[in-house]
């Protein structure tokens, strides 16, 4: 296999379970060390690591809650200090509480933001200033969603933040351009992963989802990997300001 990240270190958030587990054992499987950012799953941490050190590449995992700012600097410092360079950063830390929109809780709402939006303009803000001071460029990509582009009932809280990822890198993209870094996000449609294990026990709304979807199943994480890897190499050097669904097919199936 080619591999498309070698000798490349690649920090991802919210990296112990899921999507964004899947993007550092796929940067690992390209031949890039990872440092990872998890919140409270030591467990999955520890073991997405060893996942990562079986691939040959050194992994490194760093506790911290991206709402909040110092979490950002700690963990582009952290991965620095270990690995002496950042070259890839993945926001993919998030939430999704489902909830109502005429009675959402004012903490819901915040938190949502927090993690969700804050917390990757300060993730990508300190991982941005690292590469500028480093010289040599760099690639970002945000992890945002089908839900930047569609709405959702129960997500008037979440779709925003995905919208606002979206933008984000956009914008990033204008001001980081002449540093040699590039921006861009992936949408995923709905994957199979913690952050909607609840809403899809359902199985009627479950079975919904997925007759929408011309490649006929749900998403899983590592559907992302092969995409993320993408934008992170080389291979997407002239790619920046981009948006990429990942989603089988699922936004453009009206009939
Ligand atoms: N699963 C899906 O259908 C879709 C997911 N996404 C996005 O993918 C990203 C990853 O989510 P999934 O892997 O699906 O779910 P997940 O729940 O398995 O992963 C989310 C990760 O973020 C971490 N996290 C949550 N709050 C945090 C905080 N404050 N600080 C640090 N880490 C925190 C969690 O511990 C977990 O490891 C999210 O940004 C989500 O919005 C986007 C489109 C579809
Ligand atoms: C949590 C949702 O099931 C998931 O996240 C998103 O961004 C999309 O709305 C997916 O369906």
């Amino acid at each position: 296999m080619t591999r498309l990240l070698e000798g490349k270190t690649v920090l991802v958030t919210g990296a112990s379970a899921g999507i964004g587990r899947a993007a550092a054992i796929g940067a690992a499987r390209h031949g890039a060390d990872v440092a990872i950012n998890f919140s409270r799953d030591t467990a999955g941490a520890e073991a997405a690591v060893k996942e990562i050190e079986a691939l040959g590449q050194r992994g490194l995992a760093v506790q911290g809650d991206v709402s909040d700012p110092e979490t950002a600097t700690a963990f582009v410092k952290a991965a620095t200090d270990a690995f002496g360079k950042v070259d890839v950063f993945v926001n993919n830390a998030g939430i999704c509480p489902f909830h109502a929109f005429l009675d959402m809780p004012v903490e819901t709402f915040e938190r949502t933001m927090r993690v969700n939006l804050h917390g990757a303009y300060f993730m990508v803000q300190a991982a941005a200033n690292q590469m500028v001071n480093q010289g040599h460029g760099g690639a970002i990509i945000a992890v945002s969603s089908i839900s930047a582009l569609v709405g959702g009932e129960y997500q008037t809280h979440y779709t925003p933040t995905k919208a606002g990822l979206h933008s984000l890198m956009q914008s990033t993209a204008i001001a980081l351009g002449r540093h040699g870094i590039r921006c861009n996000s992936v949408l995923p449609g709905t994957i199979l992963t913690d952050i909607n294990k609840d809403d899809l026990a359902d199985q009627e709304k479950r079975d919904r989802m997925a007759a929408r979807v011309p490649l006929g199943r749900l998403g899983e994480p590592d559907d992302l990997a092969g995409p993320i890897v993408f934008l992170a190499s080389d291979l997407a050097k002239y790619v920046t300001g981009a948006s990429l669904l990942v989603d089988g097919g699922a936004y453009v199936n009206l009939q």
